[in-house]
């Protein structure tokens, strides 16, 4: 028996002391009970927040296994994170036991990896070339098999960007259109050339008997249309259908549960009646104002439409909200309510007002993380438990500022759906650069930024010098210096290896002119072409990637500009005059910070949790306490991108409501007047979303008519006159770190060349502070951009960048 059959058949052991009915529906109000007893027809449950959803489907399941003696194999229940099925998984197990076990709850992602590992074989048969045993490509692989599709289909990468043919591709898949039909559809040219590339993509793929994330749910669909009598094996096993969060379903997931569920027509027609199987039993749990993933082609149609697309449906709402204070729902009530078209609810709860909502205006994210962090303090001597708190942001990189004062008071915390700022792949690339510039013999710095972004030196041609630095006994610096005494090494990687040496000589020459940290690494990033890297992509997680890097400059300039601030310098220290704000400073305070961050969970084994950082979208679903809600600017939250945008506006605006709501009993909101990005302090106006709030909700501890505007003198000269630019779309445009203009103009503030640039010609004669002298060989670009090839004689030729090299004309 194969173990699909053995878990169907299996009897359920029998639980001599299962739990009574009552129990199960213990705790539920009547459309509840309904919602868990209903039995039949297709079933939507749709309700505002924290009105019990994910509690009713939840206890569905178990009076599904209990009182309705379902197996629990039949059941398959659908979550929106691994997390969430996980805790659900529990929860059925306390109230059923453990027979509860072998049902399926899940993400769509990886029931459909279960039906595949079972099933792509059959495919296999029909020609395709995939096994069960096929990986799955994440985005980074996806990259650069695109990448590679763009070189052999000879197309320009800048007019076809991977990140944007990947984006294209992963629409369609959503859409359940496969490259074929892609191409038929074509109308113009470059959508053609966009279905070529999806076409040798998807080829690829089957090569390297791969699947991305998007082919998981696609193929499944395909799979089940294909093959009927795998859907019925599945149709078959799965009686009770349950999806969490339906509202943020794509149309390949719709379909996937329609091919499950709906009554099926051929089915009728080609079964005798005694055979035919009956639909299984679906319930469908959601919110439409809690849709905030469109950007992954989440369709907002899918629960609008859900009685038109099973048309017996039976519909409950839930009103009442167990979750928030009067106060807090109202405030969600009243920014939900500007959006547009949307069916009004009548959400209210009977936990009374609660605390009123605190306001508070920051001068800097600085203040905002340090009142933070001062009310948590408050809070938990008053008997609060950290683990009651969260802080929530718009952006992983705001998270930056939290976790720095959170280490430097000793608040235990945790970022939850992001790795901490220190340990992000972009954050240690960049520090990993300035780390190799400052000692060029730290080989694993150097090695690891050797070849990223990619500059053509493979794995072969690392090994070739690593074997001659070992032979010669010298650094790995040193041999790829002689790199052309290394034995085995292909003439391209020669010269890919030369270019990279050069330009590590020209970072050198800033360093040792004793340039500024921050202007080091906006140079750095820049010339080793790393920015340029993330900016080219259309990825979505390499728009989050540049954007933790703006924050890496804004920390470093910071630091130049006052040693003081920061986590962890001694004032005593500055004070003697012991901290130079230079590279090496630098590198060795965020050292300092990146270790005292391995805090654990929880220190004294005390069951109080521990503060929990996250971004407004891995909040969904969850709910605290206590509530901080900060960054609220527009520019920041919404977003800069959705400002000119009315769509994207209202989806920012549920995500708001998605904050506000994950809020029991206590709220706070927080902006902040001068907000750093770049290196470049920009002032954005209060979020639009407060205003959208009743006034008397909110207590403001502090406005921004009561404090200084500009706390910090040198502000005043990067941005005009106080006041100047208030609002204005430069000022909120750089948000948007995509914008090359917005870094340019950030950039130009931020640096400025240690000396004159001194204007030279072949055979000028010049004296370098740490070479001596020297005879210019060739000088290539100009102004701030001239490189000089200077022969130093026993030194050596050196390409210094004219605009940090400490060198003078003779
Ligand atoms: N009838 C009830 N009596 C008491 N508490 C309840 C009741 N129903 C739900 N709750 C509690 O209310 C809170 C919110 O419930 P739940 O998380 O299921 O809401 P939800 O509708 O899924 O919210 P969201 O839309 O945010 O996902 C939970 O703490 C839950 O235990
Ligand atoms: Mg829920």
């Amino acid at each position: 028996m194969s173990e699909l059959t053995e878990t169907l058949f299996e009897t359920p052991r029998p639980t001599p002391s299962g739990p009574s009915a009552d129990a199960l529906l213990e705790g539920l109000n009547e459309p509840q009970r309904a919602a868990v007893v209903h039995a039949g027809a297709p079933l939507l449950v749709v309700a505002g927040a924290g009105s019990g959803k994910t509690r009713v489907l939840t206890r569905r399941i178990a009076w599904t296994i209990s009182e309705r003696k379902a197996h629990p194999g039949s059941i398959l229940a659908i979550t929106f994170t691994n997390k969430a099925a996980a805790e659900m998984k529990e929860r059925v197990e306390e109230l059923v036991g453990r027979r509860a076990r072998i049902m399926w709850v899940s993400t769509f992602h990886s029931a459909c990896v279960r039906i595949l590992r079972k099933e792509i074989g059959a495919l296999e048969r029909e020609g395709g070339t995939w096994k069960s045993n096929f990986s799955i490509y994440d985005a980074q692989d996806q990259k650069r098999l695109m990448t590679l599709v763009v070189q052999d289909l000879d197309l320009d990468p800048k007019r076809y960007q991977p990140g944007a043919l990947l984006h294209w591709v992963s629409n369609h898949k959503n859409e359940l259109r496969d490259a074929e039909q892609a191409t038929a559809e074509a109308r113009n040219k470059l959508e053609e050339t966009y279905a070529a590339a999806y076409t040798l993509y998807q080829r690829r793929l089957r090569e390297a008997n791969a699947l991305d994330f998007d082919d998981l749910i696609m193929t499944t669909v395909h799979l089940f249309d294909a093959f009927p009598e795998i859907k019925e094996t599945y149709r078959r096993r799965f009686r009770h259908v349950l999806v969490d969060e339906y509202q943020d379903t794509n149309h390949a997931q719709y379909a996937l549960i329609h091919s499950l569920c709906a009554d099926p027509l051929e089915q009728e027609a080609t079964r005798p009646e005694g055979e035919r199987v009956p639909p299984a039993e679906l319930m469908v749990v959601g919110d439409a104002d809690q849709s905030i993933y469109a950007f992954r082609g989440a369709n907002i149609r899918n629960i609008l439409d859900f009685e038109e697309d099973f048309p017996d449906a039976t519909t409950i709402l839930l009103e009442q909200n167990y979750r928030s204070t009067q106060t807090i729902l109202t405030a969600a009530n009243g920014i939900i309510g500007h959006n547009k078209g949307r069916k009004p609810k009548r959400l209210w709860s009977d936990a009374g007002d609660g605390e009123r909502i605190v306001g508070y205006v920051a001068d800097d994210e600085h203040d905002e993380a340090r009142f933070v962090s001062g009310e948590i303090d408050t809070l938990v001597d008053g008997g609060a438990k950290p683990g009651d708190v969260a802080v929530f942001y718009r952006t992983n990189a705001q998270s930056r500022v939290f976790e720095e004062i959170f280490i430097r008071t000793g608040q235990p915390y945790k970022v939850v759906g992001g790795v901490r700022f220190y340990e992000r792949r972009e954050v240690r690339d960049a520090l990993a650069y300035l780390r190799m510039l400052a000692n060029p013999e730290d080989q694993v710095s150097l090695r690891r930024i050797l070849n990223t972004p990619k500059r053509g030196i493979g794995d072969r041609a690392v090994a070739c010098v690593a074997a001659y630095a070992e032979r010669e006994r010298i650094s790995f610096w040193a041999a790829l210096q002689r790199a052309e005494e290394a034995p085995g090494l292909a003439t391209r990687s020669l010269s890919c290896i030369r270019g990279f040496v050069d330009l590590v000589q020209e970072l050198q020459s800033m360093v040792d002119a004793g340039e500024r940290a921050d202007v080091v690494l906006e140079t750095t990033l820049e010339r080793s072409g790393y920015l340029a890297s993330l900016e080219e992509s259309d990825d979505p997680q390499d728009a989050t990637r540049l954007e933790n890097l703006a924050e890496l400059v804004a920390v470093a300039r910071e630091f130049a500009e006052d040693p003081q601030a920061g986590p962890s310098a001694d004032p005593a220290d500055v004070d003697a005059g012991l901290v130079e704000p230079g590279l090496t400073d630098f590198l060795e305070r965020v050292a300092l910070v990146a270790d005292t961050d391995q805090i654990p969970d929880d220190p004294d084994g005390e069951d109080v949790g521990v503060v929990t950082l996250m971004t407004l979208h891995t909040a969904k679903g969850l709910e605290f306490p206590i509530v901080f809600l900060t960054g609220l600017e527009d520019g920041v939250f919404p977003h800069s991108r959705a400002l000119g945008d009315q769509t994207e506006l209202e989806e920012e605006r549920r995500l708001a409501y998605v904050g506000v709501t994950r809020s029991r009993e206590r709220l706070y909101l927080s902006r902040a007047v001068v907000r750093s990005a770049w290196g470049a302090p920009s002032h954005n106006p209060a979020s639009r979303f407060l205003d959208e709030m009743p006034v008397d909700l909110v207590d403001w501890r502090r406005t921004e008519a009561a404090q200084t505007r500009w706390s910090r003198p040198d502000l005043s000269g990067s941005l005009g006159a106080p006041g100047g630019g208030l609002g204005s779309p430069t000022a909120s445009g750089r948000r948007n770190f995509s914008a090359a203009a917005a870094r340019a103009d950030a950039a130009s503030k931020s640096r400025k060349p240690a000396r004159a640039i001194p204007s030279l010609t072949a055979g000028d004669r010049v004296t370098h502070d740490s070479f001596g002298l020297g005879t210019v060989v060739s000088v290539e670009g100009e102004a701030d951009r001239a490189v000089a090839s200077i022969d130093f004689g026993s030194d050596g030729v050196k390409r210094l960048l004219l605009r940090y090299a400490p060198v003078e004309k003779l």
